[in-house]
């Protein structure tokens, strides 16, 4: 069964009338993980933001996309507001934005967890350090204590995952979540993602360029240029079979420079497996 489905997702600028994302469909199946590869502006990132009702207000988009059945492009705002966190979670890349830099984590994290639960205060704190000690956060009270600025990119981005541990979503989207980490982190991250998803049983749209982290992470591979849909599949044929030479070449060219780096790196493979 799909838990998200999208048909003839259309995205444009209402000022200059160019079309973004020209017509895509796709489909994400419950407690799988979908891919969402292809080079820089190829429309990944407004691709996930439309299924949020994130994009900038200059943006207009039509189509449908059907969050297990209910098309979200006919919600209002409030109740868009209720899907957000709760059912759908965003993982961004740079996790500096996505906290409030005016106040410490711990307040926005308790906020927002306050706002889709009726759980008290000690509850949400109680289920909250529980989340953050299982993604490696060591000391949690203290770090709820800081402000995001003086966290790293790592440890911001495993407090997200922490938080939609305590949110348990039916659907994550995680845009390039690794993107502004070193290799370590970055490895360290996609561990505590895939975690995630066998703790939850949540489904997941990964958008990633490392081909290397995509094999391993995805069942189904988008791929996407120029705004439009290339080819799609099953992660396996895309990666020995696939149909596109634009997927061709991109998975020769970029599974093998993902590979090239972690040889470097020291034998951390996250193309195996
Ligand atoms: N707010 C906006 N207004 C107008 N054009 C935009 C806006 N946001 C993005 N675009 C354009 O839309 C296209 C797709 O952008 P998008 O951010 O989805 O790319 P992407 O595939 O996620 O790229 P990257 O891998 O670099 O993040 C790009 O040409 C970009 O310049």
């Amino acid at each position: 069964m799909a838990v998200l489905e999208v048909a003839d997702l259309q995205i444009w600028d209402s000022g200059t009338n160019q079309c973004l994302v020209a017509g895509s469909s796709f489909q994400v199946k419950a407690g799988s993980c979908l891919a969402i590869v292809g080079e820089s502006g190829s429309g990944k990132s407004l691709t996930c933001k439309a299924i949020m009702r994130l994009n900038d207000s200059g943006l207009r988009q039509s189509g449908e996309i059907r969050f297990k059945g209910e098309n979200l492009l006919a919600l209002s705002e409030k109740e868009m507001r209720q899907k957000r966190g709760k059912q759908i979670c965003l993982i961004v890349q740079n996790g500096m934005r996505a906290f409030d830099p005016s106040c410490v984590v711990g307040v926005h994290l308790l906020e927002t967890i306050a706002t889709h639960f009726d759980w008290g205060r000690d509850e949400i704190t109680t289920r909250l350090t529980a989340a953050m000690e299982s993604v490696m956060l060591r000391n949690p009270r203290e770090i709820m204590n800081k402000y995001p600025h003086q966290l790293s990119g790592g440890m911001l981005q495993r407090i997200m995952i922490a938080l939609a541990l305590v949110l348990a979503p039916d659907l994550i989207i995680a845009d390039e979540p690794t993107t502004a980490l070193d290799a370590v982190s970055a490895f360290e991250v996609v561990e505590q993602l895939m975690a995630l998803r066998q703790n939850t049983g949540c489904a997941m749209i990964f958008v990633s360029h490392d081909l290397g982290v995509v094999k391993k992470i995805a069942d189904e591979v988008l791929v996407m240029k120029e705004g439009a849909v290339v080819e799609s599949g099953a992660a396996h044929q895309i990666f020995s079979k696939a149909r596109h030479e634009y997927t061709r070449y991109l998975v020769s060219n970029k599974l093998a420079l993902s590979q090239r780096f972690s040889q470097v790196m020291g034998g951390v493979d996250v193309a195996e497996g």
